[in-house]
């Protein structure tokens, strides 16, 4: 009997997860989509074996159920699962980016001989749906679990051996310590994000005939590739880290106070600290590029400052397959040679880029 691995929501994660399941010795990948008008197109992404709309049929049978969905969804769909006749011994995870409110809905829940296992993927990004989904996506990340402590060690390996076709590290955390982590790391950095780019928005938009829009490309642009999430993926999980995110808000407040003083007193001395202290704890972070968030590959180019140049190199990596995130020149005059910056979402393309325009006599910089 092959095992069965049932994926509710096949988006940005589930649809990423079924491609690093689909066609490995023994499984069958079965997408559940809420919208029977999607099932078409994850079909024609290739990246289940077959997908159904009906509960049942997705899950009735299946060894492993993964919720892939938006995080206010899942105990609603943890509650009808509790009401389905599971197969004895399969195992529900979850990808949510929260981990204490599904595991506490999950112990009020009564799942005879259904074991939950939390899990959250520390990868993604700000895009979203089955079409930005990749079999590369969790490689070398982190992958978080949560079991309870009734979850049986034997449970907790099969996922754990299921999810090495991720390539990802798992590492074990308790629910109420990764919402506090990952709200500081992640959450609170995508509200700040998304508050900042509404401030620069609301000047933009009132005081300078859109010169913060022009100015603002680049570096700023980077900083704050996160205020493009999806709206409703995060309003779920700022909502369901509420009392968390309060406190850390209050705390960021705190800071920014400080700032305020110290530009008030004038207080060079104490700016110089701030930025010191900061430096150092930053220099003392991990090079590991795949983190909470998460960052792209970057290689730079000469390039002659000619109109059409942008498309030109564009077009060369597109021949060859290779996927741009992004592309930009930097502290070019015209008639002056630039330096272009081109980032990609692998390491593996931004290797090919750099091999293919070496080839073209670009000089390449990492
Ligand atoms: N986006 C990211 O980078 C990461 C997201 N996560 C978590 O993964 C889960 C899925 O997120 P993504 O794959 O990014 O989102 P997505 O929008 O790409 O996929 C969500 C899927 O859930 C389905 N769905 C089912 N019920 C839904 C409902 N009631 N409302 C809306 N959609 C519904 C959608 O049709 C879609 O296929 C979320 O819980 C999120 O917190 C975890 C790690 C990273
Ligand atoms: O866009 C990014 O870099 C992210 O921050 C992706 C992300 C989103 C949600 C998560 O729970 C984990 C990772």
């Amino acid at each position: 009997m092959p095992i069965k691995v049932a994926i509710f929501g096949v988006g940005l994660i589930g649809g990423s997860l079924a491609l690093c399941l689909k066609g490995k010795p023994g499984l069958t990948v079965v997408g559940h989509s809420h919208r029977p008008e999607s099932q078409q197109k994850i079909m024609d992404r290739g990246v289940v074996d077959a997908v159904t709309s009906s509960m049942e049929e997705a899950a009735c049978d299946a060894d492993f159920i993964f919720l892939c969905v938006p995080v206010g969804s899942l105990e609603p769909y943890l509650r009808k699962l509790s009401e389905l006749p599971l197969k004895q011994g399969c195992i529900i995870t979850d990808v949510g980016s929260t981990k204490a409110s599904v595991a506490a809905c999950a112990a009020m829940l009564s799942l005879p001989g259904v074991h939950f296992i939390g899990g959250h993927p520390m990868a993604g990004s700000e895009r979203s749906g089955v079409e930005a989904a990749s079999s590369l996506l969790f490689e070398n990340a982190y992958y978080v679990l949560t079991p309870s402590e009734d979850v049986p060690e034997d449970s907790y390996r099969k996922l754990e051996d299921l999810l090495s076709y991720t390539k990802a590290q798992i590492v074990r955390v308790d629910p109420v310590l990764h919402d506090e982590i990952v709200g500081a790391i992640s959450h609170l950095p995508h509200i700040i994000a998304v508050a900042l780019v509404n401030q620069i928005r609301t000047y933009n938009n009132t005081d300078a005939d859109g010169l913060y829009r022009l100015l603002a490309a680049g570096g700023f642009r980077d900083i704050t590739r996160i205020a493009s999430s999806d709206p409703v993926i995060w309003r779920d999980i700022l909502l369901s880290n509420r009392d968390i995110l309060l406190t850390l808000l209050k705390d960021w407040n705190r800071e920014i106070e400080g700032f305020i003083h110290l530009l008030e007193s004038r207080d060079g001395e104490g700016i110089e600290a701030a930025f010191a202290t900061a430096n150092q704890f930053r220099s003392e972070l991990p090079e590991r590029r795949k983190g909470a968030i998460t960052s792209l590959y970057d290689i730079y180019i000469d390039v002659p400052d000619h109109p059409g140049i942008i498309g030109q190199i564009a077009t060369q990596l597109g021949d060859q397959h290779i996927n741009l995130s992004n592309m930009q020149i930097i502290e070019s005059r015209e008639d002056v040679p630039g330096v272009m910056r081109l980032s990609f979402r692998q390491e593996s393309e931004m290797e090919r880029a750099k091999q293919h325009l070496q080839s073209l006599n670009y000089k390449v910089y990492v």
